[in-house]
């Protein structure tokens, strides 16, 4: 699904913590939103899943206004994996990736065996199958990721919002989740610290500083020198990968 920010304005206090954001991403698109701590890229996600209503503008997803649609079409459309998700740790993991098929149901329906069959795949694919009957309160935060990613998938959606959704990864599965995601072949946002993942997984990249969008474009487009010393006050530099020649991202201290 195409996605649309149409001069949104979103925040918590007098002065927005997002404002006049104005973007259009493609069907399809892996966009990473990266920026300092505290530039507004929770903020923004928020006001795609419907967590935070933005003050000005509209959010357009597939041609349908994200704030004007119910409840349960949104909840249909859109994955999520927030920023360090708490609640539901008395259900297994199994249980919690199985959230992810209610949308789709009807008030009195049951779980198929088509929608166990796509939780089992969700769990697999994250690599938390082996977790399955474990309750989420005695998962590692990395685990726990993984089963709160696999719910995501299992809703089968067609916007995925990721909030930092290789917190609490170790190497291998950082790179297991996004290039997993980046292939599933639908539309993802999702706010990266790493502009090393963000640059190798990624087609688009927006950098948010101080609330507003400073640039967006491919990630050679964006991640310049100039972007690199005066949004992230590091010198970078961005340079193909030895191996397969995708773009990597290298950052030292500023030279002065
Ligand atoms: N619930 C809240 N109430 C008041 N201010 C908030 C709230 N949440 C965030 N803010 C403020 O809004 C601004 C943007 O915060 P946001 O969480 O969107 O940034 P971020 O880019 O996701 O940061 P980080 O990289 O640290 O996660 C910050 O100045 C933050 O202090």
């Amino acid at each position: 699904m195409n996605l649309v920010f149409d001069g949104v304005s979103a925040g918590y206090t007098a002065v927005p913590a997002v404002h006049d954001v104005r973007l259009t991403l493609a069907e399809g698109e892996f966009t990473a939103v990266v920026g300092p701590n505290g530039s507004g890229k929770s903020t923004l996600l928020k006001t795609l899943y419907r967590a935070l209503r933005p003050r000005a503008g509209r959010i357009v997803l597939g041609g349908a206004d994200v704030w004007g649609t119910g409840h349960r079409e949104i909840a249909r459309r859109v994955g999520v994996l927030g920023q360090d998700q708490t609640g539901g740790y008395d259900f297994t993991a199994r249980e919690a990736v199985r959230l992810g098929r209610y949308p789709h149901l009807g008030t009195f329906d049951r779980l198929t065996a088509r929608d166990e069959a796509i939780v089992a795949e969700a769990l697999d694919r994250t690599g938390a199958a082996h977790l399955a009957g474990r309750p989420l309160s005695t998962l590692s935060g990395g685990e726990r990721q993984r089963v709160l990613l696999a719910r995501a998938l299992a809703q089968r959606p067609g916007l995925l919002v990721l909030d930092e959704p290789t917190n609490h990864l170790d190497p291998a599965h950082q790179i297991a989740a996004l290039s997993l995601v980046a292939s599933l072949g639908i539309t993802v946002v999702a706010a990266l610290h790493t502009l090393d993942l963000a640059a190798r997984y990624a087609t688009t990249i927006v950098v948010l500083h101080e609330g507003l969008v400073v640039a967006a474009g491919t990630p050679h487009e964006v991640l310049t020198p100039r972007i690199f010393h005066e949004v992230f006050g590091v010198d970078g530099s961005l340079v193909p990968d030895p191996v397969d020649g995708r773009p990597r991202v290298l950052l030292r201290e500023l030279s002065r």
